[in-house]
């Protein structure tokens, strides 16, 4: 087993690194798509976040209306450290239970979590076997997250706000990767951290 753990700002192109380690042959968890899980209709999560924000962030057929709850945590730190209080030690666990499950699938798995909040929700100090961060520049993310998402840019203002700083992020990583020039160019960085990691597990 290698775990890798992959952070970065949002819209700095983790998913698009991911990618390719998983075309290497990595096994990806992804804790985006994790938080959506651990708050479909019928979960504990739900049902906190539905007690603690009130039904007016459920949409009429009973799944949680994502807009309307990040329209109301992504300028509000009290109202964002209690969704994380409840998002993300479900998402922890149901990580590390998926993350045995590869292991015990394949005992010589390279695991790429892709953990956006790694520094904000303190599991920086997990025992990862690299930390890869992803960066480009805030107004760079901005611009992405406005051209090709369609957010608001004071959405994304307050997105990109709410999170950790570079300067945090680089004191938890052994290997950046610069995306704020072409994909190509990242994908070569990330083709380079690849035969760093087989080195590593080779000389074991
Ligand atoms: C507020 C919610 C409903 C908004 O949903 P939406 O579909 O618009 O965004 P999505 O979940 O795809 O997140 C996109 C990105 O936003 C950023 N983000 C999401 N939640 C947070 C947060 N609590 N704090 C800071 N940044 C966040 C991350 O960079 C993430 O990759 C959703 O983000 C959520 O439930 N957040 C809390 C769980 C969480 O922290 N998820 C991120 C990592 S586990
Ligand atoms: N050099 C680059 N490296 C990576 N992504 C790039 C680059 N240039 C442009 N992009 C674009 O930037 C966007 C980054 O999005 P991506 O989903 O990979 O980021 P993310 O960090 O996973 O986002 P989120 O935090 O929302 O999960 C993509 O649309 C990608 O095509």
């Amino acid at each position: 087993m290698y775990v890798i753990a992959l952070t970065g700002g949002i819209a700095s192109g983790k998913s698009t690194v991911a990618r390719r380690l998983v075309e290497h042959g990595a096994v990806l968890i992804d804790s985006d798509v994790l938080a959506r899980r651990v708050v479909e209709p019928g979960t504990p999560g739900l049902a906190a976040i539905r007690e603690a924000f009130g039904p007016e962030v459920l949409r009429p057929d009973g799944t949680l209306d994502r807009e309307a709850l990040g329209a109301r945590i992504f300028h509000d730190d009290e109202a964002r450290r209690t969704l994380n209080a409840i998002v993300h030690p479900a998402v922890k666990e149901l990580g590390a239970r998926l993350r045995a499950e590869a292991v015990a699938a394949n005992p010589a798995a390279i695991i790429v979590h892709d953990i956006p909040l790694l520094v904000e929700s303190g599991r920086a100090d997990e025992p990862f076997d690299l930390v890869i961060v992803t960066e480009a520049p805030k107004k760079t993310r901005i611009a992405r997250l406005v051209d090709e998402r369609g957010l608001d840019p004071v959405h994304a203002d307050a997105r990109v706000e709410s999170q950790a700083t570079d300067e945090e992020r680089r004191a938890i990583a052994d290997v950046v990767i610069d995306t704020s020039g072409s994909i190509a160019k990242t994908m070569s960085q990330v083709d380079a951290v690849w035969g760093r990691v087989r080195e590593e597990i080779a000389a074991r």
